[in-house]
């Protein structure tokens, strides 16, 4: 599903390299949390994989889709294969929450029938029915999240990034959060999880891969978030 053969990325401006040499392999349905303190790469590694970045060195596979050889022209058809979650929930605010799961749809060109029914249900999924004609400033924090994974999700992708998606929740949203992702998860969608939150790691016992300094220093098939520390 996701492949990383020797990965490089070094940014122009930088001294160091931002990713250094990684090697890793994610299947079909896995979870995975990828962790590592500030500035150890884990931004770079999810921009990577929607080809927001181009690796300096190295192999990079996502859904079968050759990242590293591949013509801008495709660049939409990969990205249309990933959900993309975010901390800040990047909602469209002038538009309902329905009009808000609609429009990643409509971008893709599906037929109005199509995006009427799948449209309330996503939203049931996700526990937002009865909230479809609501605006985003009108809902909390993590309702907001809800509709954010809903549009991520409802194009049924492979793969599901999420780049600190708890990071602006209180611990109790996070865990109806959390919930919601393993629910996605469950589906065979994948999904990797860029992430600070100890507790959330430490609780699920999934898959952590750890950078440090753009490297892989660890990753354990149901790992904790502090080991050795
Ligand atoms: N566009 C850029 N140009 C130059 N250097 C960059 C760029 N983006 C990131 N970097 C550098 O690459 C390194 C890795 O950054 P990255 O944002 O991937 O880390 P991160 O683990 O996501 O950090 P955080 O948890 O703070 O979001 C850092 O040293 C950062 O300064």
């Amino acid at each position: 599903m996701i492949r990383l053969e020797q990965v490089s990325k070094i940014y122009k401006t930088s001294a160091r390299p931002a990713l250094d040499d990684v090697t890793v392999d994610m299947d079909r349905g896995e979870f995975v949390f990828l962790i590592g303190p500030s500035g150890s790469g884990k931004s770079t590694f999810l921009r990577l994989l929607l080809r927001e970045e181009v690796p300096s060195k190295g192999k990079l596979y996502v859904n079968n889709f050759d990242i590293t050889r591949m013509a801008r022209r495709r660049v939409p058809r990969l990205r249309q294969s990933i959900g993309c979650v975010f901390q800040d929930f990047r909602l469209l605010v002038n538009k309902t929450v329905a009009e808000n799961v609609a429009f990643a749809l409509e971008v893709i060109g599906k037929p109005p029938h199509t995006i009427k029914k799948v449209v309330p249900e996503v939203l049931e999924l996700v526990g937002l029915d009865g909230k479809a004609g609501r605006m985003p400033h009108e809902l909390s924090g993590g309702e907001q999240q809800r509709v954010a994974i809903a549009r991520a999700f409802v194009n049924r992708p492979l793969v599901l990034l999420a780049d600190e998606p708890t990071g602006n929740l209180d611990p109790d949203t996070s865990q109806d959060i959390m919930l919601l992702l393993e629910r996605i998860n469950r589906t065979g969608t994948t999904v990797l999880m860029a992430t600070h939150d100890h507790s959330i790691v430490d609780s699920m016992r999934r898959r952590v891969v750890e950078l440090a300094f753009g490297r892989v220093i660890r990753d354990d098939a149901r790992g904790v978030y502090g080991v050795g520390r």
